[in-house]
């Protein structure tokens, strides 16, 4: 149930408790108004019975009919406050019915009394006829008022009646709906306290980086819609976290790719000359710093280009493929090889002194005479000419130690190609 219907039906329920109350208080205030205002008739009845009695006796002494008159008045008027008497119990009817009646039938008497003393004449003067009749209607009078007395018990007790019944209806009620009420109230607000807890530790948790987190709420409110909500906006940004995450993967990999393709040459795998200026640069320094020993072999393929004239392009592109494999099978792993461009590969040897350098660019200058080269069409056999140069004082720098060994190269070839120069007498 939404919130906003949950705490219209609360304040009703409250607003009609209070109506209970206010009603209960207005119906036993007017119940009581109504009590006192029936007493006081009561009263009137009364005081209207006693005066009937002396107006009664009186006429029977004097007989004046202005007295008849008063008692017929007297008697309406005492009728007429009986009558407005609401009653609601047989018994208070009854009562009621029985004062009227000997109201009337003395009335009756009275009028049957002056008849008789108009056309009797010696009845005046009987003073045993005329105390017999104040007698019999002072008796009739008394037991009116014995009545009226009974009607005032029985009206207080049937008023009284009344109200506690009432009394004990509306409080019932009053009782059991502030006690909904109540049971509501904090009912409704601990439902509140779980949900909004709930909704809190999500967002926590979610702030935590668990963004796979989701607020389940039992109840179909307005937090149930803001923890729908919540959820969907975890669900969102995991799916951007997860795909931020993959294009983090995909550029690192592409970076490495890129960084392998800018050092890399792309005809035969090995280093290219960029990265030969920056590892060459990188070695030389240290070998320098820690006196260590450093050299280079400077290979060109001999008679390369009646290569590609004779077998083509493409032919000469395998061939080169596999002088850089013969060449780096007879590396060491800290041994540098670089292509320096066209048909020429460059070495750097750390820690290598000019003796073990000569062994080295010997040992690949056998390597080729041993090895044919080419596709399953065309075998050949392809030598080379390497040009070796130690670091020294004199050749500190890279592009030094560079033109050395390309200086030694073309005197290689000079020297009739398929060779190391110089050799270890001539260096
Ligand atoms: N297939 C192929 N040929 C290349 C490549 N780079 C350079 N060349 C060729 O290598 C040949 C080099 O020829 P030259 O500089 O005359 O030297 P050479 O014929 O090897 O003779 P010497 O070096 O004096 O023994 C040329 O024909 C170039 O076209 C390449 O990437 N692929």
């Amino acid at each position: 149930m939404k919130l906003a219907v949950r705490l219209k039906i609360l304040s009703v329920l409250s607003l009609v408790s209070l109506l209970l109350v206010l009603g209960y208080l207005v119906a036993s205030n007017y119940l009581f108004l109504s009590l006192k205002q029936k007493q006081k008739t009561m009263h009137q009845v009364n005081v209207l019975l006693s005066e009937l009695t002396v107006n009664a006796d009186l006429y029977l002494e004097i007989r004046d009919e202005e007295l008849l008159n008063t008692q017929r008045l007297l008697s309406e008027r005492a009728k007429k406050a009986l009558s407005d008497l609401s009653s609601h119990s047989s018994g208070v009817r009854l009562h009621i019915d029985s004062i009227c009646r000997i109201i009337e039938s003395n009335e009756a008497l009275l009028n049957q009394i002056s008849s008789s003393f108009k056309s009797i004449p010696n009845m005046n003067g009987s003073a045993a006829v005329v105390s017999h009749l104040k007698a019999r209607l002072s008796n009739a009078y008394i037991s009116a008022q014995n009545d009226a007395t009974t009607l005032s018990d029985e009206l207080w007790v049937e008023q009284l009646g009344i109200i506690q019944l009432w009394g004990m209806t509306l409080a019932l009620l009053i009782v059991v709906s502030i006690a909904f009420v109540i049971y509501s109230h904090i009912n409704f607000a601990n439902r509140f306290k779980r949900a909004v807890a709930k909704v809190l530790d999500g967002l926590a948790n979610i702030r935590d980086g668990d963004l796979k987190t989701a607020i389940n709420l039992e109840q179909n409110d307005e937090l149930t819609d803001i923890a729908r909500q919540i959820n969907s906006m975890a669900k969102n940004l995991n799916e951007l976290t997860v795909s931020k995450t993959e294009l983090e993967a995909q550029i690192m990999a592409r970076t490495i790719e890129l960084q392998v393709e800018t050092r890399t040459d792309t005809l035969t795998g090995v280093h290219n000359r960029r990265s030969l200026e920056r590892v060459g640069e990188r070695e030389l320094n240290m070998a320098l710093r820690y006196g260590q020993t450093l050299s280079m072999l400077m290979i060109d393929l001999d008679g390369f280009k009646p290569v590609n004239d004779t077998y083509g392009h493409s032919f000469g592109d395998i061939v080169l493929i596999q002088a850089a494999q013969t060449i780096a099978t007879e590396l060491r792993d800290s041994d540098f090889l670089a292509r320096y461009g066209g048909e020429e590969f460059t070495v750097i040897l750390p820690h290598t002194d000019f003796r073990s350098a000569y062994e080295t660019a010997e040992r690949i200058r056998k390597a080729f005479e041993c090895k044919l080269f080419g596709d399953s069409e065309h075998r050949i056999q392809q030598t080379i000419s390497v040009g070796i140069a130690e670091m020294s004082e004199r050749e500190a720098t890279l592009q030094e130690l560079i033109e050395l060994a390309d200086k030694r190269l073309y005197q290689a070839k000079n020297k009739g190609r398929n060779r190391s120069y110089p050799t270890q007498q001539e260096n």
